[in-house]
């Protein structure tokens, strides 16, 4: 072994981290496109590249693996890459998905626990009831009026077969409580089907993105198949927008509205009944009620603002009424609130899922 002088050669030299290029510090994906995802069936998503821009055309996309679990759901902005031509055969790969401005779940069940995303980014519930045939479940009502409410979107109440019966008294139970309400009556002509009072849905749609929910028999197809005319085939979904395919599955499906000011999208939730609520936050709530907001500044830390709750501020704010007129429409009010607010347990009923409450 040669004993020599230790030099700067024995010096080794590593570059620094900082000075390595690596993958992931490099903007990722800076090519990506955006898109707006219109369906999902069995892993393949519908999608409208440029929405509203020059180049808008539809495409086929799959999830990029590195999304992982991260589910995609109509309604939600993507990134995409790959071949985003929408030529036939074509398929991109979406790769980001926006920050989601509202999220809408569905109730868990028995045969999956988990209260899954449906439905991204809109601004409006509407909720379609019919005024007979079949009658009208308040309690349903409430639940998606909660639900709405919870996720910070509007509600809108669609009143259908006006025909049939008078709208006055569901009108005086949900217009207070900050629930747009629209009247409608389908008619059967020559022609096909006049549905009236459609002008007045129009307008509480346009430049909006609504969900519209309803029980089977209520009219809900009568109304998408009036706002977005040849939607529906008796066999299922084909989606005007996505051009291709029929979409069977009972997924969401967000179709765009003509004859409209702004861009209007409706997402029509097939086979979904109930919104998850199980974990409705009481100041979400209290959000769409300004008044009773400021007012339950007041409340005792920690306070549920349910009928039971001690030394709830909305107790003391009825109780302080200057007027007996006054009191009546306070009492109201809060009642409204706290008849949502107890939505969550099935109106009274023990839900399934939930222990009674005392
Ligand atoms: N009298 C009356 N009948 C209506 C009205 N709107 C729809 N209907 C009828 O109600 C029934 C149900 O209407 P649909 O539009 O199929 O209802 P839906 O909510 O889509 O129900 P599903 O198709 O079962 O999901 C049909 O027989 C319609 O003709 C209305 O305004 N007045």
């Amino acid at each position: 072994m040669v004993n020599r002088r230790y030099d700067e050669r024995d010096v080794r030299i590593r570059p620094g981290r900082g000075s390595r290029p690596r993958t992931k510090q490099r903007p990722e994906h800076a090519d990506a496109e955006t898109a707006l995802v219109t369906a999902v069936d069995r892993g393949r998503y519908s999608i409208l590249v440029d929405p509203d821009g020059p180049d808008e055309r539809v495409a086929v996309a799959m999830k990029a693996r590195e999304l992982g679990r991260n589910r995609v759901v109509p309604g939600d902005r993507v990134d995409i890459v790959g071949d985003t031509s929408g030529d036939d055969g074509s398929l991109s790969r979406i790769v980001r998905i926006a920050e989601r401005r509202t999220v809408l779940r569905r109730t868990a069940d028995d045969t999956d626990p988990v209260e899954r995303i449906i439905v991204a980014n809109a601004d409006q519930l509407v909720i379609v009831t019919a005024l007979a045939d079949p009658e009208p479940r308040t309690r349903m009502i409430d639940r998606c009026v909660a639900a709405a409410y919870d996720a910070r979107m509007d509600a809108l109440l669609a009143l259908t077969k006006a025909d049939l019966a008078d709208p006055a008294e569901l009108v005086g139970m949900y217009a207070p409580i900050g629930v747009e309400v629209v009247v409608t009556s389908a008619e059967k002509s020559e022609g096909g089907r006049i549905v009236h009072g459609l002008e007045d849905l129009r307008a509480a749609l346009d430049g909006k993105t609504s969900v519209l929910v309803g029980h089977s028999g209520v009219g809900k197809s009568t109304l998408v198949n009036a706002l977005v005319p040849g939607t529906y085939r008796a066999v299922g979904i084909v989606n005007d927008v996505t051009g291709r395919g029929r979409h069977t599955s009972s997924s969401a499906v967000a179709l765009r509205v003509p004859g409209t000011s702004a861009p209007t999208w409706v997402i029509d939730t097939p086979g979904v009944r109930s919104f998850g609520l199980a974990h409705v936050d009481p100041q979400h709530l209290l959000g769409a009620f300004a008044d009773l907001a400021e007012v339950a500044q007041a409340c005792p830390r920690g306070c549920t603002h349910a009928a039971d709750a001690p030394d709830c501020a909305l107790d003391e704010w009825v109780a302080g009424s200057p007027d007996e007129t006054t009191q009546a429409a306070r009492t109201a009010r809060v009642e409204s609130f706290r008849r949502l607010l107890a939505s969550r347990l099935g109106s009274g009923e023990p839900d399934s899922r939930e222990p009674a409450r005392p």
